[in-house]
């Protein structure tokens, strides 16, 4: 890389002096959205090479006219670079800058096309023309009216966003989040941040409470102000939520918060924290339980108020229902189930029958055991019994993968769980509930293991009275994503009727994953053939030359050579599973890796670069949030279809449905030729790769081995090292939640 005109090495290696520099932003080399670190290259007049600026920036656009503050440095791989402290956007003064500024994706509705065509209507006025006489862009050819609205409305949110931008920055905050303010408060977005700045933490998903602490640090809110005391108590209870908590013990609680809050200047008091808990608690801001269990000292334990009532009501609910058992004739259900078995010629286990039985009469009950038991055998069985009695019965699952597969399984309609409650993205609430019950009298929710609280909650309250409930689960998988450990409790509780199949069938015994998922759950080191030219199993392993670069290598070769070979096809059979996104054998790299060797680049696929990583046509994605409005859920696969630049929007095609994206909301898809285990719960795949390395030793549990391996309907095959997987196979720590409905599930209601 050459060095700008202006700069000599000498001032290059000396301590940083502050000067301003001006250009046009040529292209961007890298923008995180979340940050807003952004390396970028400039056009600066009078100077024939780009120079490289680094730093901070909301909103960046090829085209922009910025007027930098900061200082040059010495990058030793990539030579000189001008590292921004301040800037500020200047209006583009050529006609060049101006159809680059225009046509940069700044404005949703115009493009590079459109952009050109305005700018060789308007010249040089083209930006005043757009600032005060808008309506005349009607007489550029190919923009209507519908258009001009659109661009005016995109205008001035660009307006606005700048102020609150210009805002923020004057208090010595990072610009990133002036898109994400602006559009949760609008006009009041100034008024909100300085009247309260920790409701940003509260309203803004990714703005979390440090963010807020910086703003109100900045703001003049003292470190000791009893304001800042109550967003970090209730920051660390979210913080426990996240971490699948419904509660956390007072002393645990303090402890968290004095990590939070404290500062170079300032120490948070036990006493002082305790106080405002106890403060909190007085105004229902909390909910503190004080309990004294197995004649331990007495413990005071805090949750988030939502948290406590939806926990107590849901034990409440369960446990009227289950006061409330159907009479039933049970001989009579015997006799049809022995008919039943001789008519279809097959055998139920005792267990199955005992299973059917309870199901005649139980208002709630678990069906759970591990994989090749005979779930799902089971609950076809239990359907057909409750058809001959006459019920309506609704099938349902977690997520819309899960609802799929036991639609598929059970020749009946499924649907998500949300669905079924009738989701309603206005209210952001479920039109199904006590007062408004589902119209069926028996309900399935299989892949029980994924229910949290809240979900299962609404679920619960929504089955009509006198209804039946069959939880079908496999408990031993990881547990829900969201907080509380349902399935877990319901079975702990010993309240609910729980039948536990053991029995592996012949036809599940013939494969070689269900065996060593059995093997793994007993704590056992499973059973894999290790990789060879003609593999007898259908579990294999590869060492996968133990260093993580190698495993890399390993899985290149498995997919685009072993794999093939065995008659899948790579493009969409198979599914690397990993057990985090960090490092080399983590989603993140492995999906840049795998996206060059299935999806590589090519003239004839656009794609656009979203915080860092590439979007093509033709790229495998995973949506990671439930959209209502598109009607995509957390964990939905799909394959990009298009992206269009002048419209700016990406199309992706979910399984036959497109569904259509603006730019500004491509953060809810990610890549997905690599996804993590926990974002695979629900789901299966033909041919699963599962790369186990040391370099994941946090993660390598017992219970994410199991539900990784379990995913793989044809074949798996675990890369990784012997240590690796025996350490997974030992680690059984994934289940200690703090949830006490099962405790609750025991008072008497
Ligand atoms: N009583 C039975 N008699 C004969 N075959 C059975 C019986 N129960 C289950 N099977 C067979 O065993 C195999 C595994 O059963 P099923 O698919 O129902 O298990 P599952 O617990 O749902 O497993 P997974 O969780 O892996 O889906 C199937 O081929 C099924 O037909």
């Amino acid at each position: 890389m050459s060095t700008p005109q202006s700069v000599t090495n000498q001032q290059v290696n000396a301590t940083p002096q502050y000067e301003t520099i001006t250009g046009v932003v040529e292209r961007l080399t890298f923008h995180s959205e979340e940050s807003g670190y952004t390396v970028a290259r400039l056009t600066r007049p009078r100077t024939t090479d780009l120079t490289t600026i680094v730093g901070n920036f909301a909103n960046i656009q090829p085209g922009q006219t910025l007027q930098l503050t900061g200082f040059w440095k010495d990058h030793p791989q990539y030579g000189p670079q001008f590292n921004v402290v301040n800037y500020k956007e200047t209006k583009p003064a050529t006609l060049t800058g101006i159809e680059k500024y225009l046509g940069s994706g700044l404005i949703k509705g115009v493009g590079p096309v459109t952009a050109r065509r305005i700018v060789a209507h308007f010249g040089l006025e083209t930006l005043d023309i757009i600032e005060n006489q808008i309506d005349r862009l009607i007489e550029v050819q190919g923009i209507a009216k519908k258009r001009i609205k659109l661009i005016k409305n995109a205008w001035e949110t660009q307006k606005a966003i700048k102020e609150v931008m210009v805002f923020l920055q004057s208090h010595g905050v990072s610009t990133t989040y002036a898109v994400k303010i602006y559009k949760q408060y609008q006009d009041n977005a100034i008024a909100t941040v300085t009247s309260n700045p920790y409701q940003l933490a509260t309203d803004i998903y990714g703005i979390g409470f440090l963010t807020a602490d910086k703003i109100a640090r900045n703001l003049g809110v003292a470190p000791d102000s009893e304001f800042r005391y109550s967003a970090g108590i209730i920051h660390a209870l979210s913080e426990a939520a996240e971490d699948g908590h419904c509660y956390l013990p007072q002393p645990e609680l303090i402890e968290n918060v004095i990590k939070l809050l404290t500062t170079d200047t300032h120490q948070p008091q036990e006493e002082a924290i305790a106080h405002i808990i106890k403060e909190m608690s007085a105004r229902e801001e909390l909910i503190r339980e004080s309990v004294r269990e197995n004649y331990s000292e007495k413990l005071l334990l805090c949750y988030k108020p939502t948290f406590f009532h939806t926990e107590m009501n849901l034990a409440q609910m369960i446990s009227r229902r289950l006061s409330q058992p159907s009479v039933q004739d049970m001989p009579r259900v015997r006799a049809w189930l022995e008919r039943f078995m001789a008519s279809r010629k097959i055998q139920l286990s005792p267990q199955q029958q005992q299973a059917v039985e309870t199901a005649a009469y139980s208002p709630i009950m678990v069906l759970t055991g591990g994989p090749g038991v005979g779930k799902t055998f089971t609950t076809h069985t239990i359907v057909s019994l409750w058809k001959a009695m006459g019920k309506s019965i609704a099938l349902a699952a977690p997520t819309g993968r899960a609802a799929q597969r036991l639609a598929e399984m059970t020749g009946l309609e499924a649907k998500t769980i949300h669905r079924l409650l009738e989701f309603d993205p206005k209210t952001m609430g479920f039109k199904r509930d006590h007062e408004n019950p589902l119209p069926h009298n028996a309900i399935i929710a299989d892949e029980a293991s994924m229910l949290d609280l809240f979900l299962a909650h609404s679920l619960v309250k929504a089955v009509a009275q006198g209804a039946q409930l069959l939880l079908v689960g496999d408990i031993d998988q990881l547990p829900s994503v969201g907080p509380g450990k349902v399935l877990a409790d319901l079975i702990n509780s010993l309240r609910v009727p729980v039948v536990r199949l053991t029995q592996v069938f012949r036809q599940a015994q013939q494969s070689a994953i269900v065996i060593a998922a059995h093997q793994i759950n007993q704590g056992d080191y499973p059973t894999l053939e290790p990789i060879s030219d003609n593999p007898v199993s259908d579990c294999l392993w590869h060492s996968g030359g133990y260093q993580p670069e190698h495993g890399v290598q390993a899985i290149c070769e498995l997919i685009t050579d072993f794999i093939p070979r065995l008659g899948f096809n790579p493009a969409c059979d198979v599914q690397v599973l990993c057990p985090m996104s960090r490092g080399l054998v983590g989603t993140r790299n492995l999906n840049a890796v795998l996206q060059g060797l299935l999806n590589p680049p090519s003239p004839d696929k656009p794609e656009i670069v979203r915080s860092g990583m590439t979007l093509r046509v033709g790229d495998r994605i995973i949506q990671q949030t439930n959209d209502y409005n598109r009607e995509v859920f957390n964990g939905d696969l799909g394959t990009i279809l298009s992206i269009d630049t002048e419209e700016q929007e990406l199309t992706v095609d979910y399984g036959g449905r497109d569904v259509v994206y603006d730019y500004a909301d491509l953060n809810e898809i990610t890549l997905a030729f690599a996804v993590s285990i926990h974002k695979s719960q629900g789901s299966e795949y033909p041919v699963v790769i599962l790369p186990f390395y040391m370099q994941h030793f946090i993660m390598l549990s017992r219970n994410l081995f199991y539900t990784g391996l379990t995913r793989a309907r044809k074949l798996a095959i675990v890369v990784g090292s012997k240590k690796a997987i025996s350490l997974a196979v030992g680690t059984t720590n994934d289940q200690q939640r703090y949830t006490r409905l099962w405790q609750r599930l025991l008072q008497p209601s």
